[in-house]
């Protein structure tokens, strides 16, 4: 058996432990920045930390920790080697560490983010590591994107189109976005984000609480969006 399948899912005090929600998506769709904006609306109110994750570099760590949204320590880069999705999905060990170490020093916390590095549609967090997992797209990507499916588009707790301030720039009707990405999803729900629209990002910040007081009332079940397109790693 899997050594993350024996760890425990309260803290040692019977307390629930801290939400772990996944930040997925491809690269560059905007997931350092969700991070950084849940963690300036909600670090005033929350106990908080992060942990990314890159490929090669800690990257995305340095640019939360130079935003200074919350204190350096309280962020940890897991640098995963090899393709993100092997270490949000295949093997969480490294990540689960890395938030235990987190909780364990810092805690009792309330919420712990968790960014995967960029992949591509077809990644998302394992339960076993994610209670509950968003997925970023954004306009810049395509118009499209929303239609092409995978489980992130169609199972993540929430799906974001985000950059949505971009929009008149690559010629991209946010609506019919938000519109196909609501046919595909079947009843969960669908945010346009841009950074630059406060209203917006207060949204996911409440949607967010509202994820936190369901985890805490034990009543919030963790989803698998599915597996991953069957593929081979050389
Ligand atoms: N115009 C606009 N740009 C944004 C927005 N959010 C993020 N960006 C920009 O998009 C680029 C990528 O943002 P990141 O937050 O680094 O994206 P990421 O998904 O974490 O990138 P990787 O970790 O490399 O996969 C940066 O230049 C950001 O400044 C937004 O709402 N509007």
């Amino acid at each position: 058996m899997p050594d993350h399948e024996n760890r425990p899912h309260t803290h040692h005090l019977g307390r629930p432990r801290a939400l772990r929600l996944g930040v997925a998506g491809p690269v560059g769709t905007g997931k350092s920045s969700i991070l950084a904006a849940l963690c300036r609306a909600l670090a005033p109110e929350l106990s908080m930390a992060v942990v990314t994750n890159d490929i090669y570099t800690d990257e995305d760590a340095r640019f939360l920790r130079s935003s200074g949204v919350l204190p350096t320590e309280r962020i940890r880069a897991v640098e995963t080697g090899a393709c993100p999705h092997t270490a949000i999905r295949d093997d969480v060990t490294a990540n689960l560490d890395a938030v235990e170490d987190l909780e364990e020093a810092y805690g009792p916390l309330d919420l712990v983010l968790v960014e995967s590095g960029g992949d591509n549609l077809t990644a998302t967090f394992s339960p076993a590591l994610a209670d509950a997992q968003l997925f970023c797209i954004d306009v810049a990507g395509g118009g499209d994107v929303a239609r092409k499916g995978g489980p992130g588009i169609t199972g993540a707790d929430l799906l974001i189109v985000n950059k949505t301030d971009l929009a008149p720039h690559v010629e991209v009707d946010v609506a019919a976005m938000v519109a196909d990405a609501e046919a595909a999803r079947d009843g969960l729900p669908v945010l346009a984000l841009s950074r630059k629209d406060p209203a917006s990002v207060a949204e996911l910040a409440d949607w967010v609480k509202t994820l936190l007081v369901r985890h805490r009332a034990g009543v919030h079940v963790p989803t698998d969006p599915g597996p991953m397109a069957p593929h081979r790693h050389a």
